[in-house]
């Protein structure tokens, strides 16, 4: 079978790791891509039960499938579709393309290389992982030349205008203001995730995290504090922290269900699509958000947030996390910063008493932290969003 036939389409290759953030940054460039910019996208993955977390209508079963405009192909060994190449190739972090791909590339460049008449091969470019570091304005961009004379491009997401910025729709902040400026959005929100209970004055925080023992820390701070304070935990991960305060096993834990632990509500969610979990980010009065995507989302939400980051060898994660908090605390009051940044440390580093005590510090309701929030988009996205740099970046190539 053929996927796809014009020179002007694009393609790009992802493999799932694990967890939801490799296909979940890749699955938002295309849709933005082929909204915004009306490329012909192609997206290849290479574990589509992964992707239908994020993407419910998707059929794990199917070799090629359209979605929002987007062709989607399973990326099968060997391929089950044929490759045909267009006028960019993104490999999403790094994942080693198929043979049958380096093939295709090979014969392009040589055949470009011997008359320029032909078809020239696809501006290859490797999409990084997003990370505040002052390194990666260094990084961001250099060609590296391939043994066979192609030249693949480092394209490094980033929060200055060295690098190659951040992703986030045209549309997207202003929607979320329009959101946000009526309360009865959040609370149909809730209505329809079937979440009881809840009131206008309650705290209500989104969790999705990697196991940490703090979450179990600040779950039993919540349970005893005067405010009702209720949080909504997709299935996943987070649970698994939470097993000696929960009634049942994780695994028997059904989305819908909700467990009263004193003044804590702890609602179990089922995932939903990117746009679904958007809202939700929006409708929160805190979210604790973990990797690469939703740490990015809580960002255009506007709203305080813990990154409990993904975890990476020799502890390099905290030196991310560390550049993050750096660059975002720099406009906060020094105290705000030391009490945000001690938070999401501990958070990171499950110390139990620091995280509650931090907690206490930040306070939901401090008005310099919510002004922050509210502000920081519109300084991160620093006027040009990846999409847009990105398409310029090919044009230059
Ligand atoms: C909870 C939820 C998440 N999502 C989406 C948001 C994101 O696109 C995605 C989750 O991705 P992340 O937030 O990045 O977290 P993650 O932990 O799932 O992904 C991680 O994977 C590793 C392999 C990477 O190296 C990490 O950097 C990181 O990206 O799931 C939904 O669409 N619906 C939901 O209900």
């Amino acid at each position: 079978m053929v996927s796809g036939s014009s020179t002007e389409h694009w393609d790009i290759f992802c493999a799932v790791v694990d967890n939801y953030g490799d296909i979940g940054v890749t699955w938002r460039l295309a849709k933005q891509l082929a909204n915004e910019k009306q490329i012909d996208i192609t997206l290849w993955v290479d574990d589509l039960n992964s992707f239908s977390h994020i993407l419910p209508q998707l059929d794990p079963q199917l070799t090629t499938q359209v979605h929002y405009g987007i062709t989607i192909n399973q990326w099968t060994v060997p391929l089950a579709l044929t490759y045909q190449p267009g006028a960019v190739l993104i490999e999403a972090f790094a994942c080693e393309l198929p043979d049958e791909v380096k093939t295709v590339l090979l014969k392009l460049h040589s055949d470009y290389k011997a008359d320029s008449s032909k078809q020239k091969p696809p501006v290859w470019i490797n999409l990084e992982y997003l990370s505040a570091e002052s390194w990666v304005e260094g990084c961001h961009g250099l060609p590296s030349m391939q043994p066979s004379g192609l030249k693949k491009h480092f394209y490094f997401p980033g929060f200055t205008d060295k690098t190659g910025g951040l992703l986030c729709e045209g549309a997207l902040l202003k929607q979320r203001e329009e959101w946000q400026n009526d309360p009865q959005n959040k609370m149909a929100l809730f209505a329809q995730l079937g979440l009881k209970g809840i009131e206008v004055q309650d705290n209500v925080i989104s969790v999705f995290s990697y196991e940490s023992s703090a979450l179990l820390a600040l779950c039993q701070h919540w349970q005893q504090s005067e405010q009702t304070t209720h949080a909504l935990i997709p299935k996943g991960r987070s649970l698994n922290s939470l097993r000696s305060i929960l009634p049942t096993q994780v695994d028997q834990l059904t989305s819908g269900e909700q467990i009263k632990l004193g003044n804590l509500i702890i609602h179990i969610l089922p995932m939903t699509d990117q746009e679904s979990y958007d809202k939700l980010l929006w409708s929160c009065d805190f979210n604790i958000v973990r990797g690469e995507d939703s740490f990015l989302r809580a960002q255009w939400a506007a709203k305080p947030f813990i990154w409990h980051i993904y975890v990476q060898e020799d502890d390099y994660h905290l030196i991310k996390l560390d550049a993050f908090m750096q660059l975002y605390c720099n406009n906060l009051p020094p105290e705000l910063a030391k009490s945000w940044k001690a938070l999401n440390l501990a958070f990171n580093q499950e110390q139990d008493t620091q995280a509650t005590q931090h907690w206490q510090q930040i306070n939901l309701a401090n008005l310099p932290l919510l002004q922050h929030a509210a502000q920081w988009p519109i300084d991160a996205i620093n006027d040009v969003d990846l999409v847009s740099r990105l398409v310029q970046f090919v044009k230059n190539s």
